[in-house]
């Protein structure tokens, strides 16, 4: 049987002088192992990206995480040097294809800035350097060398009672890795919160009424699809809706 086709969000880099549209190797290794899919790169052709031809070919959109943010006047946030680094090409073919696969009802995996995006493509904004608030847990990543350590699972997140989180996970918690300084400030329309961590930071969101798979993630499950349970079933329920909608299709 043909493996389904899922898009795959890239960053906008410049490595040695030559601009890369790619992504880590971490993303579509899960993609294609855990989910079971064929991952196409999309490249960040911002409004020269014919979404609707992407959308056409495949059956599911995965929102890779990446170390860039949002840019700020999306949200209505001023552009600062100490947010950054930004991503504007990312910004600028990330949101539109998202907001259609929602529309077209195709199923979206969104993991750190892809939960990020998701929730300012529906309107909603970003918390900044959330570290520095009273009280808060540093969701920072470790500042280690070793990239298991960096992305350890070692922060406790609640499950929204009902969520299809808290249904794919069977589970009430669950133990997550956290590699971000921004986080989920006004939710997006339709934006519901399904996972908070210790300091209520917002750590897992669906899309209400959404017609198919349509979940976030501020941590990333991808780093450990390959052995830890929790990851792995995310990855694979993710690969079931995108071989149901395929199926739909007749692909
Ligand atoms: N820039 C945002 C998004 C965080 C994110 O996607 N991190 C991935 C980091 C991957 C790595 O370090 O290799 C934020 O910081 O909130």
């Amino acid at each position: 049987m043909r493996k389904p086709l899922v898009a795959v969000a890239t960053d906008t880099t410049l490595i040695d002088g030559v601009h890369w549209h790619s992504t880590q190797a971490q993303y579509v290794d899960a993609a294609a192992k855990a989910a079971g899919l064929t991952p196409l790169l999309v490249p960040n052709l911002a409004a020269d990206l014919d979404v609707d031809a992407i959308l056409d070919a495949v059956d599911g959109v995965l929102l890779t995480g990446s170390r860039s943010n949002v840019y700020p006047a999306l949200y209505g946030d001023a552009p600062i040097d100490a947010n950054g680094p930004y991503d504007r090409e990312r910004d600028a073919t990330a949101m539109p294809l998202l907001r259609r696969a929602l529309e077209r009802g195709i199923p979206l995996f969104a993991i750190c800035r892809g939960m990020q995006e998701l929730n300012v493509a529906t309107g909603g904004t970003l918390l900044t350097e959330i570290q520095e608030r009273p009280e808060a847990l540093d969701h920072r990543a470790p500042d280690l060398p070793d990239r298991a350590e960096r992305f350890g699972l070692r922060q406790m997140v609640k499950l929204r009672a009902g969520s299809q989180i808290a249904e794919i996970l069977d589970d009430e918690r669950a133990v997550v890795n956290s590699l971000h300084r921004q986080a989920i400030g006004v939710q997006g329309k339709r934006i519901v919160a399904d996972a908070v961590a210790e300091d209520g930071i917002i750590e897992a969101v669906s899309v209400a009424d959404a017609t198919d798979f349509a979940l976030g993630v501020q941590w990333h499950p991808e780093f450990w699809a390959g052995s830890d349970p929790a990851s792995s079933r995310l990855f694979a329920a993710f690969g079931d809706a995108v071989r149901s909608h395929a199926a739909r299709r007749g692909i």
